[in-house]
């Protein structure tokens, strides 16, 4: 795999709620359209579980390798293992940092969410690779997500001389991608922005595009 921060420059993040159509024509088209790694979270309203979570997860994971695409798996750990997931992104909420490390070894990418420099800081100790920061801009995808709070975390985290790989999330489109990449983060991470677009494929090339101008 190329660096992470390049990896995460276009996180694609979707499991079947979030889907229009077949999610493996969504996937498809998000990666010909250019995004860089790809996050299942099969999560919300009308979920699927046990052996249509696990078929749909090894369907969409196999789309990931044939285009050598980072496959990470949202929460579940045990499903990460079991299908030798790239990676797990983890919450405050889901189990501790340091105890997912153990699980998953040394060699997969883990992603941890933090609101506060105290968690960035845990986290980081406890063998976080990357952070997930948001709600940048008001999301209706997580009915739990905490209040918006902008690009002011990414910029204090940078200020503080953190230099994980950081992705914003949380209501981000073309629009307002370049943003949150000025502030500070390496990348940008979505899911109405590309599953709800008429084109994925073009939702994603405007993203990776709006996101590549900030650069150099
Ligand atoms: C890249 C990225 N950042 C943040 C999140 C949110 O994780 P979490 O707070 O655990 O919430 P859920 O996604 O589990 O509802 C994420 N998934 N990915
Ligand atoms: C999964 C998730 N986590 C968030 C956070 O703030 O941690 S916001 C969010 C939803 C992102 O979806 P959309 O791109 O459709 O706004
Ligand atoms: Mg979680």
């Amino acid at each position: 795999m190329k660096n992470l921060s390049e990896a995460l420059k276009v996180y694609f993040i979707m499991g079947s709620p979030n889907c229009l159509k077949e999610p493996a024509d969504v996937l498809n088209e998000a990666i010909a359209g250019g995004v860089t790694i790809f996050q299942f979270r099969e999560k919300g309203k009308n979920a699927l579980t046990g052996a249509e979570k696990y078929d749909l997860a090894r369907q969409l994971q196999s789309i990931c390798r044939e285009h050598q695409i980072p496959f990470i798996v949202n929460d579940d750990i045990e499903l990460a293992i079991e299908l030798g997931a790239d990676g797990v992104h983890i919450g405050q909420e889901d189990e501790p940092v340091n105890v997912v490390r153990e699980r998953i070894g040394d060699n997969k990418i883990l992603g941890v969410s933090v609101h506060t420099i105290e968690e960035a800081e845990t986290a980081l100790h406890a063998g976080a690779d990357y952070f997930g920061i948001g709600p940048i801009y008001p999301t209706s995808t997580k009915d739990d997500a905490k209040p918006v709070r902008g690009t002011e975390l990414i910029e204090i985290l940078r200020e503080q001389g953190f230099t994980i790989p950081i992705v914003g999330i949380g209501g981000i489109t073309s629009e307002n991608a370049a943003a949150v990449v000025k502030a500070g983060a390496d990348g940008v991470s979505v899911i109405t922005a590309i599953s709800h677009a008429d084109s994925p494929l073009e939702a994603a090339k405007a993203l990776k595009n709006n996101v590549e101008t900030v650069e150099g």
